[in-house]
């Protein structure tokens, strides 16, 4: 017999979280304590003790789980979830209220977790005994919790914030400089779930026809407020059982993604999409380009480029070039050549940490080290220079992230700009018209943030270079 592979440690930028969205069937039966405890510690262990992504590991948790009802499902999804965001939080208070909570056994100790995380969020403490107990945890456990709580208030606000937003110590600073007195705010909107997104594929209809066919699914969905091309879906929807999906009317893209994919307007002409990874904004360059003229689509994961085709079919785009590329050496010159000095547009979508996008990826931060921050700022002005070559004079370079990190964003377009005097920047508001661009911008840059824009983090320049 064929063995089942573990959760591999690689995963699409824009899987979503596997929760009550991919279950779809609502709670009709009261939750097996037992075995959604076993298949969250399960979970949970490829996660932080493993080093697997989350969404790869609840899949393959799930997928393995046949016994587990759909309400069971999203429980283990949901809970594990919740632990991710708030692990530094309930850690501490575990080491506050539970003597030697730190020498006790690993299982043990994410039994523990896994109680105190969903306390935080807001179940009644006897409700979580009560079922802890049923699972073996052994009621009582949990009753210092609040008093742990208040140890945590009355910490000076600097030892105070990265507990409480769960944050590494080094992005809890990080997070100061980048929002001033805001930090708690951003950091507890990056805490949240984050909506369902779909963004209209433009070749298929438009925004309403593609709410009237939800509806026909019996799916609710509103209107994105700042995207002209999102609607929110019902959170317990899955999406990709959906006849609509499956007829490519829509891709699931978060609103801040779509602004930012707004920004390169891409003609029907020569446009070079040059991180396209699954290919989230490639469909949507596609859209704006009306399906003609050539769309290059180049990335150096195979994996992804395959997904990306796959999704370019659904959506019935045909003038996507999907090339492989080699990440670096002598031969990226040569695999670019053709395009040097030709692109009307070339959008740069570059690899980042990843930290506007923890509300999709919370156990991304405890991955994340300055280090790392620092290679991903060393290879942002890589590619940025490399692939600003493609760009036809009088053409545009569009450089974006899922980051929230001045150092990442402003200072990779600052320094770009400081080796490069034929280019200039296009303030955002120009491209997005000036209501929508006030509300998104900060100068003339993109700059998205849960707590202020119920989007993810998001940041884009346009740059224009000379004719
Ligand atoms: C932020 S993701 C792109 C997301 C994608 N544009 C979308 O909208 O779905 C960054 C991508 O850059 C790719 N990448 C990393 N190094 C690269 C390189 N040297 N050249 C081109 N792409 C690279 C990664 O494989 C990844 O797919």
């Amino acid at each position: 017999m064929k063995k089942n592979p573990r959760p591999s440690p690689r995963a699409p930028q824009s899987r979503r979280e596997p929760s009550a969205a991919s279950e779809g069937v609502r709670a009709i039966r009261p939750v097996r304590e037992d075995l959604v405890l076993q298949a969250s510690l399960e979970a949970y262990g490829f996660i932080r003790h493993e080093g697997r992504l989350a969404d790869r590991a609840l899949d393959y948790t799930l997928r393995h789980k046949k016994n587990l009802y759909s309400n069971e499902r999203r429980a283990v999804a949901e809970r594990v979830y919740a632990l991710l965001r708030r692990q530094r939080t309930v850690d501490f208070l575990l080491e506050h209220s539970h003597p030697g909570f730190s020498r006790l056994e690993r299982t043990r100790q994410d039994v523990l977790r896994l109680a105190a995380s969903r306390v935080l969020q807001g179940e009644s403490l006897e409700e979580v005994e009560r079922s802890a107990a049923q699972s073996g945890l052994g009621a009582g456990a949990l009753s210092e919790l609040p008093r742990a709580a208040r140890t945590l208030e009355s910490l000076p606000p600097d030892k105070r914030f990265p507990i409480a937003a769960s944050l590494p110590d080094f992005l809890a600073v990080r997070f100061r400089e980048a929002f001033g007195p805001d930090a708690e705010r951003a950091a507890e909107a990056m805490n949240e779930r984050a909506p369902l997104t779909a963004r209209v594929n433009g070749l298929k209809g438009d925004r309403e026809k593609l709410r009237a066919l939800l509806e026909k699914e019996g799916v609710s969905s509103q209107p994105t407020p700042l995207s002209p091309l999102g609607l929110i879906l019902d959170t317990r929807t899955n999406a990709f059982s959906l006849e609509a999906f499956r007829d490519g009317a829509f891709e699931l893209q978060d609103e801040g993604s779509q602004l930012l994919g707004m920004l390169v307007d891409a003609p029907p002409t020569k446009v070079v999409d040059a991180c396209a990874g699954a290919g989230g904004k490639t469909l949507q360059l596609a859209v704006q380009m009306k399906n003609r003229g050539d769309l290059y689509a180049l990335d150096v994961e195979e994996g992804r480029m395959e997904d990306l085709r796959k999704r370019t079919r659904r959506a019935g785009v045909h003038n996507v070039r999907a090339q492989l590329i080699p990440a670096d050496g002598p031969e990226v010159d040569a695999a670019l050549a053709p395009l040097v000095g030709k692109a009307d547009r070339v959008l740069v979508d570059a690899p980042c940490s990843g930290t506007g996008t923890l509300r999709r990826k919370p156990d991304a931060r405890y991955r994340l080290t300055p280090e790392m921050l620092g290679e991903h700022v060393a290879r942002q002005k890589r590619l940025l220079e490399r692939f600003s070559r493609l760009v036809k004079p009088g053409g545009r370079l569009i450089y974006g992230t899922c980051s929230v990190l001045p150092e990442e964003n402003e200072a990779v377009v600052e320094d770009f700009l400081s080796r490069h005097p034929d280019y200039t920047v296009r303030p955002v508001a120009e491209e997005l018209g000036a209501e929508l661009g006030a509300k998104v911008s900060r100068g003339p840059y993109l700059r998205l943030a849960p707590h202020l824009h119920g989007t993810d983090g998001f940041f884009g320049a346009i740059l224009v270079r000379a004719k």
